[in-house]
């Protein structure tokens, strides 16, 4: 039985197969604004996304994965909390089955309706999958989905699920640009975590965006609808 969303093999269950999840840096977790410590030595994000290194969307059983072409420092992140130059492998999302849930990372509490994960690896490993079990090894730049105005650039994503209706299935997508959906503000948190799905390994720096994004209340349906034909069903 391999892991997922339901009750038999949902995030309570994980530990079984992967005694990491009782780590001492797991991610997600309540990220609670009043203790967080201001560090003035932080830079600000450095993101440079070039389109053409787009690839393709997968549909992986558990999210919609788009994956980008990483073996040059056409897309990449510096400065922030991070040192040296980290490539972006792919992005993803995370949600649930209403739209008072579905983010990973809370704030105070406050559920978000999804999250988007940018996962980038460090270039001093000479790949992701070296780099995913070093401490220092990926960089995932987290941004919330808030329920609000509709999203243009998600609806591009959101058209290309038809193409990927079963788990396994990917479909060719070019010319995207993911800094078409960050905030307009960049100011984050960071903290030392881990990977939030199995293999749940600790090698990732997160850098999770204060201001979310909008997402309109059809599109997350949409999402959702996908996601339960197609992916994992959430236990949210
Ligand atoms: C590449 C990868 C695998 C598992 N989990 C994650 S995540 N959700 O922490 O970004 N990323
Ligand atoms: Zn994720």
């Amino acid at each position: 039985m391999s892991w997922g969303y339901a009750e038999d093999n949902g995030p309570a269950k994980w530990v079984a197969n992967f005694p990491i999840a009782d780590g001492p840096r797991q991610s997600p977790i309540d990220i609670v604004p009043g203790e967080a410590s201001y560090d003035a030595g932080l830079k600000p994000l450095s993101i440079k996304y070039d389109p053409s290194t787009c690839l393709d969307i997968l549909n992986n059983g558990h999210s919609f994965q788009v994956t980008f072409v990483d073996d040059n420092d056409s897309s990449t992140l510096t400065d922030g909390p991070i040192s040296g130059t980290y490539r972006l492998k792919q992005f993803h999302f995370h949600w649930g089955a209403a739209d008072d849930r579905g983010s990973e990372h809370t704030v105070a509490g406050t559920k978000y309706a999804a999250e988007l994960h940018l996962v980038h690896w460090n270039t001093a490993y000479p790949s992701f999958g070296e780099a995913a079990s070093k401490p220092d090894g990926l960089a995932v730049v987290g941004v919330f989905l808030q329920v609000g105005a509709e999203n243009a650039s998600l609806q591009r994503l959101l058209d290309a699920f038809d193409s990927i209706k079963t788990k396994g299935s990917q479909t060719s997508f070019a010319n995207f640009d993911p800094s078409t959906m960050l905030p307009g503000c960049l100011d984050y948190w960071t903290y030392d975590g881990s990977l939030t799905t199995p293999p749940l390994l600790e090698s990732v720096t997160w850098i999770v965006c204060k201001e979310p994004v909008s997402v309109s209340p059809e599109q997350v349906g949409l999402q959702r609808e996908c996601s339960d034909r197609l992916c994992a069903h959430r236990l949210e």
